[in-house]
C-alpha cells in the first residue's frame, strides 16, 4: 500500500488529503501537524475548518485509510510520498520584511524529513513558495540524508476556500513540476498516478520544478489583478454613472476576457493573494526588475485603495464623523461559505472605523468572537503562524461587540455594513431592521448583494460600490 504523509493540516492540507483518501482506497494517507489542538479537532465531530462537503468525507475515511495525528516523525519515516503543507507567511522582520516568503516552517520541516527517513522519498511541495524553493530544500535534504534519495516535486494547490472540495473533485488542472531527469520524471509520474484516480489525464499538467512553482504565483496574481482591474473601474463608475455591474457584465462577455472573477467589492481578503504577490514583488526586485515589481505592487495599492474609500465613503456620508456611532458589519469572514478571517477586508474596514471612533457590532454565522477580537488587536502577518505561536489572549477591543443575530447586530444602529456576501443577507427583513435603526439610515453594501431599490423604497441611504450614488452621497464632500 502506498503511504502519504502531509505535514499540514490546515485549509490546505486537511481538504486535500481527505479528498486523496477518499479517491484512493488503496493508499493509506496520514496528515500530521504540530499543533494539538488542531489534530484533537480533525479527530472530532468538530472539524477545525469549515467547509461544505468535507465533514461527510472525513467521516467516511477516517479512521479507515485518513489518519490525523501529531506524530509527525513516525507518519514521515514511513511515508513514501510526504506533502509539505506548513505556512508560508510574509516575514515580519529582517532581510526582505514585509514582502518575501518566510520559510522557517518549510526549513524546519525539511530538516526533520531529512532527520527522521530511513527510505527514499518523494517530496512535494504543497504550500506556495517563491520559485527556486526546491532548490534550497533539495540542498537541505540531500546534505542532512545519509546517502537517503529523495525526489523534490512542486504540486501548487489551486482550490479556493468555500468551494474547496468541489474544486479538488473537479480541478481546472492539476500541476505537478519536477526535476527533467530519469529519477524526476519517475517522481512525477508516481505522483500523477495518484491523481489519475480521479482527474482526467489531460488536465495533469507536468512541466519543470519552476514553471510549477512560479505559476502557483503567477494565477494569484493575474486572479487577483482582475478584482483591482474590477475595482479600479468601480470608483470610476461612481464619478461617472456608470455602473460597474454592467460593466463588468459587458466587458466579460468577450469570450477572451471571460465572465468570472469580475465582482467589484470593498477589496479581495483572504490568506494567500496579498501574501504571495508580495512575494511576488520581492522576487521581481531580487531578479533587478524593479518595472515588473511596481507593475505587481499596483494590485495591492489598489485593494488597499478600495478598503480605505469604502471606509471614508461611511465616515463622509455620515456628516464626516461617526464617533460614538453605531455602526453594524454584517460578515467579517473574508467570502462566504468559509468562517477564515485571514486578511479580510472587514479588518481593515473595522480598524478604520475604530481609529474614527466608532462603536462597532458585528455578526458572521461562521465566526467566533474570540477570533474577531484576536483579528483586531493582533498585528499585521501575526495571523500566518502555526496557532501556538499566535497571541494567546487577545487583548478586547471595547468598542466591539459581537452578536450572533444579524437584527441584533443592527438595532439602534446609525448605518450597517455588508462585508461579507453571506447568502442569507439577501433575505433578511429590511424593513424591520430599518425600523429598529437611528434616522436617516445608511447601509453601505461592499459586497453588491443587497436589492438597492427596496432598500431605498424603505428609506435607506443606499451605497453600493460602483454603482450610481444616491443624492445625499453625491451633495457630501468627495474624501474618496
Ligand atoms: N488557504 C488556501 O486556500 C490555500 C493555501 N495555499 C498555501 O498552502 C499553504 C498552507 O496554507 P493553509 O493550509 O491555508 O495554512 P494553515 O495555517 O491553515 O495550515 C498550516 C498548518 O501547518 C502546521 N505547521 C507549520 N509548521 C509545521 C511543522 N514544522 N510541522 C508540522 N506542522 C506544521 C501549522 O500548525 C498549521 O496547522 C500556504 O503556503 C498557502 O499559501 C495554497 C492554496 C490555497
Ligand atoms: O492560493 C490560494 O490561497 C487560493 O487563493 C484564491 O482562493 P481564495 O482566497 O480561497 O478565495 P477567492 O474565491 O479567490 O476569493 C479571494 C478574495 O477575492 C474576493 N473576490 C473574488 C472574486 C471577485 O470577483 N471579487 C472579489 O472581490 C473574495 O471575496 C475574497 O475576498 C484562489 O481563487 C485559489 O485558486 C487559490 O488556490
Amino acid at each position: 500500500m502506498v503511504k502519504i504523509c502531509c505535514i499540514g493540516a490546515g485549509y490546505v492540507g486537511g481538504p486535500t488529503m481527505a479528498v486523496i483518501a477518499l479517491k484512493c482506497p488503496h493508499v493509506e494517507v496520514a496528515v500530521v501537524d504540530i499543533s494539538v489542538p488542531r489534530i484533537n479537532a480533525w479527530n472530532s465531530d468538530q472539524l477545525p475548518i469549515y467547509e461544505p462537503g468535507l465533514e461527510d468525507i472525513v467521516k467516511q475515511c477516517r479512521g479507515k485509510n485518513l489518519f490525523f495525528s501529531t506524530d509527525v516523525e513516525k507518519h514521515v519515516r514511513e511515508a513514501d510520498i510526504v506533502f509539505v503543507s506548513v505556512n508560508t507567511p510574509t516575514k515580519t522582520t529582517g532581510l526582505g520584511a514585509g514582502k518575501a516568503a518566510d520559510l522557517t516552517y518549510w526549513e524546519s520541516a525539511a530538516r526533520m524529513i531529512a532527520d527522521v527517513s530511513v527510505s527514499d522519498k518523494i517530496v512535494v511541495e504543497k504550500s506556495t513558495v517563491p520559485v527556486k524553493t526546491a532548490e534550497a530544500i533539495e540542498k537541505i535534504l540531500m546534505h542532512n540524508s545519509k546517502g537517503i534519495k529523495f525526489q523534490i516535486l512542486s504540486n501548487p494547490e489551486f482550490l479556493a476556500e468555500g468551494t474547496a472540495i468541489t474544486d479538488l473533485f473537479n480541478p481546472d488542472r492539476v500541476l505537478i513540476g519536477g526535476r527533467e531527469t530519469p529519477e524526476g520524471f519517475k517522481a512525477v509520474q508516481t505522483l500523477k498516478e495518484v491523481y489519475a484516480n480521479w482527474v482526467p489525464e489531460n488536465q495533469i499538467i507536468t512541466t519543470n520544478l519552476w514553471s510549477a512553482e512560479l505559476s502557483k504565483l503567477a494565477a494569484n496574481a493575474f486572479l487577483a489583478q482582475r478584482i483591482s482591474s474590477v475595482n479600479a473601474m468601480s470608483a470610476l463608475c461612481e464619478s461617472t454613472g456608470a455602473d460597474v455591474t454592467q460593466v463588468a457584465y459587458a466587458v466579460g462577455t468577450d469570450s477572451r476576457i471571460g465572465p468570472k472573477f469580475l465582482n467589484a467589492s470593498v477589496g479581495f481578503g483572504g490568506s494567500c493573494f496579498q501574501k504571495d504577490i508580495l512575494n511576488l514583488v520581492y522576487i521581481c526586485q531580487c531578479n533587478g526588475l524593479p518595472e515588473v515589481a511596481e507593475y505587481w505592487k499596483q494590485v495591492i495599492k489598489i485593494n488597499d485603495y478600495q478598503k480605505n474609500r469604502f471606509v471614508n465613503r461611511i465616515v463622509s456620508s455620515m456628516f464626516n464623523t461617526v464617533s460614538n456611532k453605531k455602526v453594524a458589519i454584517l460578515g467579517f469572514a473574508f467570502k462566504k461559505d468559509t468562517g477564515d478571517t485571514r486578511e479580510t477586508p472587514a479588518i481593515d474596514v473595522c480598524k478604520g472605523l475604530l481609529g474614527d471612533k466608532a462603536q462597532i457590532s458585528i455578526y458572521d454565522p461562521q465566526v467566533t468572537e474570540d477570533q474577531i477580537q484576536r483579528d483586531l488587536s493582533m498585528k499585521k502577518f501575526d495571523w500566518d503562524h502555526p496557532l501556538h505561536l499566535q497571541p494567546m489572549s487577545p487583548t478586547t477591543v471595547k468598542q466591539v461587540s459581537v452578536k450572533w443575530d444579524a437584527y441584533e447586530a443592527t438595532k439602534d444602529a446609525h448605518a450597517v455594513c455588508v462585508l461579507t456576501e453571506w447568502d442569507e443577507f439577501k433575505s433578511l427583513d429590511y424593513q424591520k431592521i430599518f425600523d429598529n435603526m437611528q434616522k436617516p439610515a445608511f447601509i453601505f453594501d461592499g459586497r453588491n448583494v443587497l436589492n438597492v431599490d427596496k432598500l431605498r423604497e424603505i428609506g435607506f441611504i443606499v451605497y453600493s460600490i460602483g454603482k450610481p450614488l444616491d443624492a445625499w452621497l453625491k451633495d457630501m464632500p468627495a474624501f474618496v
